[in-house]
């Protein structure tokens, strides 16, 4: 699908979309509960509709109404042999753990650009818990045949958090009588570990964190049934926020400020380039000032790159950012999708080693972009042609179903000119 984005002035007020991080863990934590859980505001993004999918074919039973999903679990009971985590990165980084406490031989596949996004830890880590593991070159699918052993352990995490976050979850009820640790060397993506720590929680499995460096489960545990509300999305919000600050006006409510979500650092960023932002109670404002160029070091939330590129473009100067390197194996090779689209627009993006400099403050012209299929690639190029000089064409502008499905319509709701079939 193409999406045409004529030059507009935005105003007006949204509510946040649910965010995909939490539902993703909300599912596997009320999977790993024996009994009834009750996850409000679920949402309707891909990725929370294939942990969805997940957890039924993982034996749950599940009742969907448009506002909640019930989910009954008797434990990880999987009723097929192949376990479709559609393109969900932590989808399939977490619920990979998660079935490998099943006895059963499990093929988990994925679609997309997940299919070439490295896999190789469980290779490397699975087997010492006892867990056979096999991976075509280290990408999918991932073959396993549990059940998964809680032993202490040290792994890397460097590449991405998201190993971690499933071997928690696993842990929660693998993990037996005595001290078991999980020791994690150049964790990256910090905060996702909080919120799964805070979703561990919430569903009574508690992890002692030391230092992000070690993770300790003193004693056996049980996930208890719970009710929970899905948060406000900060990454999707971003975007939103940042079209606010380039091109008129917008409030966004539903943004929980004591969030564990990283990315209410776009907060920090918006506040450094001379936004104007209000922050009330679970409500944002922004509204257009001049803005210059900033400095963040992204590198814990590499999901904020694409709406920092897009309000870099509007700064004057040179915007620094750090963690570029973290970018290399998400939907896209997001650095370098970011430079390519941007340069149809006339804004040269520089990357040296780790740092990305956005080289910003000069006018955009009309393009035609490509989202590379990459959701956030979408959304950014969608914010940044508010303010070129005509239309835009977005191809393959339906990648923004993942996270955030909404995106189009809350975008023409705020005065966004969008066109689309
Ligand atoms: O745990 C999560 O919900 C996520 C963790 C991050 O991945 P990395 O830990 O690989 O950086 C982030 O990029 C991804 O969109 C969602
Ligand atoms: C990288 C992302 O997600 P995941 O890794 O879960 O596919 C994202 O949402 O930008």
């Amino acid at each position: 699908m193409n999406v045409t984005i004529t030059p507009s002035s935005i105003k007006g007020k949204i509510a946040a979309s649910p965010s995909k991080s939490a539902m993703q863990r909300a599912v596997a934590a009320a999977m790993l509960a024996g009994g009834k859980s009750i996850i409000h505001n679920p949402g309707l993004s891909s990725d929370s509709l294939a942990a969805l999918d997940v957890a039924e074919k993982l034996g749950s039973a599940m009742r969907k109404f448009p506002d909640r999903v019930e989910i009954t679990s008797e434990g990880i009971v999987p009723l097929t042999e192949t376990i479709h985590c559609g393109e969900a990165g932590l989808g399939i980084r977490m619920f990979t753990p998660v079935a490998a406490l099943s006895n059963k031989a499990l093929t988990i596949v994925g679609e997309g650009s997940l299919a070439s996004r490295p896999m190789d830890f469980f290779e490397e880590i699975l087997p010492q818990l006892n867990v056979s593991c096999q991976t075509r070159g280290g990408k999918l699918p991932i073959r396993i045949q549990g059940p998964l052993q809680a032993k202490d352990i040290t792994i890397d995490g460097s590449l991405s958090s998201q190993f971690l976050t499933g071997l928690l979850m696993a842990y929660g009820v693998a993990a037996g009588d005595g001290k078991t640790t999980i020791t994690v060397r150049d964790l990256k993506s910090r905060p996702y570990i909080d919120l799964t720590l805070q979703l561990m929680a919430h569903f009574g499995v508690q992890v002692e964190n030391r230092n992000y460096e070690q993770f300790i489960f003193s004693g056996k545990q049980h996930y208890h049934p719970a009710e929970y509300t899905v948060e406000g999305d900060w990454s999707g919000a971003a975007f939103l926020l940042v079209a606010g600050a380039v091109a008129g006006d917008v409030e966004v409510s539903g943004l929980n400020p004591a969030s564990a979500q990283s990315d209410k650092a776009m907060l920090d960023a918006l506040h450094a380039a001379g936004a104007r932002v209000k922050e009330g109670d679970h409500t944002i404002t922004v509204s257009r000032d001049r803005l210059d160029a900033f400095e963040m070091d992204a590198t814990d939330c590499p999901d904020l790159f694409p709406p920092l590129v897009s309000l870099a473009a509007n700064c004057n100067g040179t915007t620094k950012l750090k963690g570029v390197s973290r970018l290399a194996h998400k939907e896209s090779n997001r650095g370098k999708t970011l430079q390519d689209e941007f340069a149809k627009l006339g804004i040269r993006i520089t990357l040296k080693g780790d740092e990305m400099e956005v080289h910003g403050g000069t006018q955009m012209s009309s393009a035609t972009l490509f989202s590379h299929n990459d959701h956030r690639i979408a959304m950014a190029c969608a914010v940044a042609a508010l303010n070129a000089d005509g239309a835009v064409v977005i191809e393959e502008a339906e990648a923004v179903n993942k996270s955030y499905p909404e995106f189009w319509q809350h975008l023409g709701a705020i005065g966004g000119m969008v066109d689309h079939p």
